[in-house]
């Protein structure tokens, strides 16, 4: 602030000198006029001292064009001269022409004019004192101080008197010299005692004794030295002309230092420069478009009637611990110890066993135990990670709610220093679990149908919505139920990013999904190259680099949000279009962590055809609802587990090697209509967040029609299709007992070969080939 306006007076001085607001000619003509002007009055000045009283009689005739003055400017410079040092300021006077030809230079030169007023005020505070300190001194010569100066020491005298004059000029003088030229008591000492040190230099050699000589001596050699380093140089020449090879060595090193030291150069030069940008308009704010966007508030969000806590049930934990101890009694196991954890959903009972049971007995006894205590959602963790302890995990009679609005207002998710955390809801221990999106680095949800994947996913949306601005993070969702997503539609032009020509943000057609998909692949493409340009490893360097004003946008930089991308319902996506989805999907996932594109996918059909063995291999962050079978757990966490949760949100979360269960928050739908309602209706962009285009190969057929190629079931393929005339690739697997994948290609090679018409979303293709006789003919004329 101090600086700003420090900065701000001399351009309110260079206003008011420069307020005639002249053009460059202009300044040209004036200035040398000045200069003109300042010559003539210091002539006529000078002439004036010898001249004056020759001159004085002609002052009255100054019409009369036969009166000639002496002066060297005749009757102008006699007026002029009269009218300055006689009338005016004596001796002084010589300020004025002085000021006159330092302005006039000013303008001739076109020079910045910001000290230029000071010149003046320090001019005139100087013509005012030496006439007032001349009139003083010599009160008889009135041309030294002139009138102004013989009369101001006049009105002075007659109130302070000589003595209160010459004091009152010592004053004006120390006054103007610590000012003017910055003196202090210190300056003057200093001053002093250099030139006394001087002094004592200058006088040594005349003081010097033998040993002092003796020093110069030894210096004397060592000049002999340089001159002959010097001279041998010139030996050199020659020499190298007769080993021509070693004369090219010498002559590059030069250049790549020099080159070296350009770039440095450069570096430098650009590192001044953005420190000037931020020095002069601060860091550059992704947020300032939209700078008076508000974040949602927690009020948006229901409280589901959970005042805080959880309620302990004292008869609850008395049974369920006795049917735990009685069980294990059953089969022979002793208890040393237990304890009970009481979580949202389910109470961890942790069981220390009596020294010398081992710990893969009550493994092996897991279903017995699990079958005795008799309830749904009992899972056992034998033993738990990090801990000798056996964990059994019994759901309580009363589970309660974790409000998504307890998760957010909590402190670990207010205070998480994450790139995009994510509140997920409450682990057994009842604490706020929040990860970090850009750690994980994409997430895979599964879970059977009405398990609570959707809210869930409500649940990751928000937690990004409560923490990050709308220039921040985009979001592409790709809803094939076309129903889950539908209210983040609101929110479009905040957070959203879509293909240029698409009409609807959220994506539910899913031949633009793989459009969508492959625009994301160039944008991570593009992504990459401007963290290469910028020389930066990833996203967070690049935006950290990019506010602080070192990459130039003319280059193409420009602030990168981090692009989420949302699917709901992957199973379809992949059923429907196999490969072409797998691949940008594996491609994304394998690439897109360091340029901030996180994937989010879920499914409710955890098989293998979905959650393929690419896609597993990409997708170390895994959640899973709810499962019907063990199988279906394995596929998603590759261990068992998900099977025995109980639903409603009840989830296992695993990003390498332990399983975490969490209650996840909830979210109901109408509070996510309230969050983007309040969203929507702020000032947004003017679209949504751009991605960029892709055009499919030959106008979106990726289709190879080469017969070599073709499956070996082709032709049977091919009149399954015909006889049936329907299109679809469940019909070819189910006839031909083929697997998912191969019918999938081979129905991609009869839309090539025009037997089938292309995609259509949910229902089956067009079949183009009315007949078993038509067929015959299209193939037959293929291999002519
Ligand atoms: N975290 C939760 N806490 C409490 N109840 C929940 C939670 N999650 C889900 N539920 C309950 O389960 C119901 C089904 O949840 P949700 O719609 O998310 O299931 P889903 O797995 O997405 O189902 P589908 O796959 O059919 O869309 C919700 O309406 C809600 O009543």
């Amino acid at each position: 602030m101090a600086k700003k306006r420090r900065k701000s007076k001399p351009t309110t001085s260079k206003k008011k000198s420069g307020s005639l607001k002249l053009s460059k000619k202009d300044k040209v003509i004036l200035g040398s006029l000045l200069i003109v002007l300042s010559i003539a009055l210091f002539f006529s000045f000078i002439s004036y001292y010898f001249t004056w009283q020759e001159d004085q009689s002609l002052l009255t005739e100054f019409t009369n064009r036969n009166a000639e003055a002496s002066n060297l400017l005749n009757k102008f410079g006699a007026a002029v001269s009269h009218f300055f040092m006689y009338q005016g300021f004596g001796l002084a006077s010589f300020v004025f022409p002085i000021l006159l030809a330092i302005t006039g230079l000013y303008l001739f030169l076109g020079l910045e004019g910001k000290s230029l007023w000071n010149k003046w005020i320090w001019g005139l505070i100087g013509v005012i004192w030496i006439s007032i300190a001349l009139g003083f001194f010599a009160i008889e010569q009135p041309l030294l101080g002139g009138l102004i100066g013989y009369e101001m020491n006049d009105f002075l005298q007659d109130y302070i008197g000589k003595i209160g004059v010459f004091l009152i000029l010592i004053f004006a003088l120390v006054v103007i010299l610590v000012r003017l030229f910055n003196f202090s008591p210190e300056a003057i000492g200093n001053y002093f005692r250099e030139r006394r040190a001087t002094v004592k230099d200058e006088f040594k050699p005349v003081t010097v004794t033998s040993g002092e000589v003796e020093l110069n001596l030894e210096t004397k050699p060592d000049s002999e030295v340089k001159i002959d380093t010097y001279t041998h140089k010139k030996d050199i020449p020659p020499l190298n002309t007769e080993a021509g090879l070693d004369v090219n060595l010498p002559k590059e090193e030069p250049a790549i230092d020099l080159e070296v030291s350009k770039v440095a150069e450069e570096k430098e030069e650009a590192t001044i420069k953005a420190d000037k940008l931020v020095k002069d308009f601060g860091e550059f704010d992704p947020k300032l478009e939209l700078g008076n966007y508000k974040f949602p508030t927690l009020d948006l969000l229901d409280p589901h009637g959970v005042s805080g806590g959880i309620t302990i049930n004292q008869e609850e934990l008395e049974e369920n611990k006795n049917r735990i101890v009685n069980t294990l009694k059953n089969y022979k196991i002793g208890i040393a110890q237990i304890k009970a954890t009481i979580g949202p959903t389910v109470t961890l009972y942790e069981i220390v066993p009596e020294a010398g049971i081992r710990i893969s007995k009550i493994k092996n006894l897991e279903d017995d135990i699990a079958l005795s205590l008799a309830a749904l959602g009992i899972r056992i963790i034998a033993p738990i990670p990090g801990k000798g302890t056996i964990g059994i995990e019994v759901p309580n009679k009363n589970a309660s709610i974790v409000s998504m609005r307890s998760v957010i207002a909590s402190k670990k998710f207010q205070n998480a220093e994450m790139q995009l955390p994510i509140a997920f809801g409450k682990t057994i221990s009842n604490e706020t679990f929040v990860v970090d999106l850009a750690k994980m680095p994409h997430l895979l949800m599964a879970g059977a149908t009405g398990q609570g994947k959707s809210v869930g996913l409500n649940a990751v949306i928000t937690s990004l919505l409560y923490k990050k601005h709308p220039a921040e993070i985009k979001f592409v969702l790709v809803d094939p139920k076309k129903v889950e997503l539908t209210l983040f539609n609101k929110i479009e032009r905040h957070y959203l990013a879509k293909l240029p020509d698409s009409d609807e943000a959220i994506i539910t057609d899913n031949t633009k999904v793989i459009n969508t998909l492959n625009s994301l692949c160039i944008e991570m493409d593009n992504r990459y190259e401007l963290l290469k340009l910028a020389m930066v490893r990833n996203i967070k360097e690049y935006n950290t680099k990019f506010k602080a004003r070192k990459l130039n946008p003319n280059d193409g930089h420009k602030f990168l949000p981090y692009i989420i991308l949302v699917v709901d319902e992957f199973a379809d996506l992949i059923m429907t279009a196999g490969k072409e989805v797998e691949t940008p999907i594996a491609r994304l996932a394998q690439l897109a962590r360091a340029i901030g594109i996180h994937l989010i996918i879920a499914t409710q059909r955890p098989s293998v055809n979905v959650i393929t063995g690419i896609i597993k291999a990409n997708f170390p962050a895994r959640i899973a609802f709810r499962v019907t079978s063990k199988i279906d757990s394995r596929t998603i966490l590759d261990t068992q587990g998900a099977d025995q949760l109980i639903g409603r949100g009840d989830m296992l979360y695993t990003q390498g090697n332990d399983v975490t269960r969490i209650q996840c928050a909830f979210v109901d739908t109408p509070e996510v209509a309230k969050i983007t309602e309040y969203i929507g209706s702020q000032r947004a962009y003017p679209s949504a967040h751009e991605l960029p285009e892709y055009v499919g190969e030959d106008s979106g057929t990726s289709l190879d029609n080469d017969i070599a190629d073709r499956d070996k079931m082709f032709r049977d393929a091919a009149e399954v299709i015909v006889i049936a005339q329907q299109g679809s690739a469940s019909l070819i697997q189910r006839k031909l007992k083929l697997g998912y994948n191969r019918a999938g290609r081979i129905i991609d090679q009869l839309e090539a070969a025009g037997i089938v018409g292309p995609f259509e979303g949910s229902k089956a293709r067009q079949v183009l080939v009315p007949d078993i006789y038509a067929l015959d003919q299209l193939l037959q004329n293929e291999t002519k």
